[in-house]
């Protein structure tokens, strides 16, 4: 189904526009709050934006003074800042001059947010002007009272609107009884702005369903025709659907769907054994680049808005003064946090995004060994390290399931596994039809055999590190938290420690009836809808002493077999997660297939659908008797 079709249409009320209400309400609470307990106000010390001196630069990350001008009132208004929140929202930025520091505590102080001017009740109390007293001295204080005025009738308005749809009689939303299967595969229920009207109502009813449930009706069936309609409106499998909906109250999970919709914003990396960051911004604005720092949490990235010149294709891209990185791949070699002269092992490492990060920060110093089992993809991780001059990148081509047999006692390794990508999906939608549920039970187990192989490729005495960081690029708590929970149960010397990350959600210490160790809290999770970064997961630990694995010569082999042994004896994955039934996974495909026509703007009637699903049965077949059979 066209996503595009649906804005030619007038859209219901979104889940964002209702929360905005909440927050406006909420936002006019606190600063008339604010305003009753703050200081008298002083005058404001702001420098008119065409008269500002030039700054002095005195951090090496700081941004230069007299760069051209950029309008970011506009383009705030049109990209969203990666880890905004609303609080954010209040810091305008107009020049570069403006930005704020990185790594400035006044950033996000409440100091900053104060700035703003309040108009407080307390100030209205004896402030009556009358309208014949306006004078030059007083007028801006009565416009403003004006504005907070209009703003509250506003509010009102939008509040008794929303009131209002919650007093209607309970609506009809699920087919009658009575229209059985029929009732769901009419016409209508097919239309665009019919399935997201539904979606949203659905939502409201899930989270009120005491007051709005209509008689009779299950909460199971109103997910299920909720998990319908975004098989429907986004194009999902319903396995997969329904394993990302499982995430999420209702109303979070909307917004995450939504969000995969959207292209994350394009993101660089300050490479810094060739440059500075603000070098670097400068050298980029002077060829046209719009651009700003991705954030306060990271001082080498650059978040682009657009430019006149590729971005991939600059002298100083050629040169290796950045690299196209994408925010949240940042985050796993800062938990990581690298030393100088340290020995440190990447297992998974192709195209060498994190590698290359790792050695810029150990300043070229000690060696990273960067190891990839697939042949081609580690001749781009050989060219990154190249152009971006890492001389102390050694690229290797192992099953890393072979370590610590190849080479182990290293101070630091990170496993950025091999994942399902269902914290990418919005960089690849083929993800939402492609996953199958036996997906979720082979990657999982291949990211168990690597982790364990990462923990007993550390050295548990190394005098600076002893760290293993595990990260995905996938939201699922199969690759994610049960993995982890696996290596915490089969390595008793390791142990989870505070990632250093200020920023991401808690992992889960259970979920849908499993219980992982209290720990798991301490690992992060990112979305692209809280924080409009890719979906990640990372966790970090530290090895606390050594153990007989850590000179086994075990080969991969050997760990795949040890890890089937141990999922089929707790049944953890065939009870808990992903019931794999061949039946089901056929359904699945017929769906997927007749999507994929009606996409390609066939009609699935017209062709004949059996024999293509006869052939994918056999094919199912055919591999899962290879499988046994070995
Ligand atoms: C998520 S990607 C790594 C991305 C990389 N860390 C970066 O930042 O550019 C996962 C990588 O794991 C590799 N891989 C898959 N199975 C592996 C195995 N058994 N041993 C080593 N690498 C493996 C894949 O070839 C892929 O390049």
């Amino acid at each position: 189904m066209g996503r595009r079709a649906k804005n030619k249409q007038g859209a219901p009320p979104s889940f964002e526009e209702i929360q905005k209400v909440k927050e406006k309400r909420e936002n006019k609470k606190r600063r008339s709050t604010e305003s009753k307990t703050a200081e008298p106000k002083k005058k404001s010390k702001k420098k008119p934006k065409h008269d500002k001196p030039v700054k002095v630069v005195e951090d090496e990350d700081e941004f230069p003074a007299g760069l051209p001008e950029v309008d970011y009132d506009k383009l705030a208004k049109e990209k969203k800042s990666l880890f905004e929140d609303s609080e954010d929202e209040e810091v305008r930025v107009e020049t570069l001059d403006d930005l704020p520091d990185v790594g400035d505590d006044e950033y996000d102080s409440d100091e900053a947010k104060r700035a703003k001017p309040i108009f407080s009740d307390e100030e209205d109390a004896g402030d009556d002007i009358e309208m014949e007293k306006i004078n030059a001295n007083n007028m801006e204080k009565y416009s403003k009272m004006l504005d907070e005025e209009a703003e509250e009738e506003e509010l009102e308005a939008e509040e008794e609107l929303l009131e209002g749809q919650n007093e209607q009689p309970r609506p009809k939303i699920l087919p009658a009884l009575d229209e059985g299967e029929e009732g769901e595969d009419n016409a209508q229920s097919h239309d665009v702005t019919f399935v997201r009207t539904r979606m949203l109502e659905i939502v409201k009813v899930l989270e009120n369903f005491k007051n709005l449930a209509e008689e009779g009706r299950s909460r199971a069936e109103y997910i299920d025709r909720l998990i319908k309609d975004i098989c429907e409106y986004y194009g999902y499998t319903q396995f997969l659907a329904e394993k990302l909906f499982n995430l999420f109250t209702p109303s979070e999970a909307m917004e995450f769907f939504e969000a995969n919709e959207v292209r994350r914003p394009i993101t660089i990396r300050t490479n810094t054994l060739r440059t500075r960051r603000r070098d670097l911004a400068q050298a980029l604005v002077n060829r046209g680049v719009n651009l700003q720092p991705i954030g306060p949490w990271t001082k080498v990235g650059l978040q682009i808005f657009d430019s006149q010149v590729p971005i991939g294709a600059t002298p100083e891209y050629l040169a290796g003064h950045y690299i196209l990185q994408a925010a949240s791949s940042f985050l796993p070699v800062m938990a990581l946090d690298p030393h100088p002269n340290e020995r440190i092992l990447d297992m998974a490492a192709a195209p060498g995004g994190k590698t290359t990060y790792i050695s810029a920060m150990m300043k070229g110093t000690g060696v990273v060994f960067a190891n990839d089992s697939n042949k081609v993809r580690t001749t781009s991780l050989v060219a990154n390290a190249h152009r971006l001059g890492c001389e102390n990148v050694i690229v290797c081509n192992y099953d890393a399931r072979e370590f610590p047999k190849v080479i182990g006692g290293f101070d630091r390794v990170l496993l950025d596994a091999p994942c399902s990508g269902t914290g990418v999906i919005s960089k690849d939608q083929s993800i939402k039809v492609s996953r199958t549920p036996k997906d979720f039970m082979q990657i999982p187990q291949l990211q168990k055999q690597l982790l364990l192989s990462a923990i007993d490729s550390v050295n548990a005495h190394s005098e600076t590190g002893g760290v293993i960081t595990y990260s995905t690029c996938s939201v699922t708590v199969e690759e994610d938290e049960a993995v982890v929970d696996y290596a915490l149960r089969k390595r008793p010397n390791v142990k989870l420690v505070e990632t250093g990350l200020a920023i991401g959600k808690n992992g889960f210490t259970s979920y849908r009836g499993k219980t992982f160790h209290t720990s798991l809290s301490l690992t992060r999770r990112y979305f692209p809808h809280t924080y409009n970064v890719d979906g990640f997961y990372v966790a970090k630990f530290k090895k606390i002493a050594s153990s007989p694995h850590d000179v086994s010569k075990a080969g991969a082999k050997e760990k795949e077999k040890s890890v089937r042994a141990d999922e089929k004896e707790e049944g953890l994955i065939f009870h808990d997660f992903a019931k794999f039934d061949d039946k089901e996974d056929t359904d699945i495909m017929k769906e997927s297939i007749k999507r994929s026509l009606k996409r390609k703007g066939i009609n699935p009637k017209g062709v004949n659908v059996d024999r293509q699903l006869k052939r994918i049965e056999e094919n199912i077949k055919k591999a899962s008797e290879e499988e046994e059979e070995e």
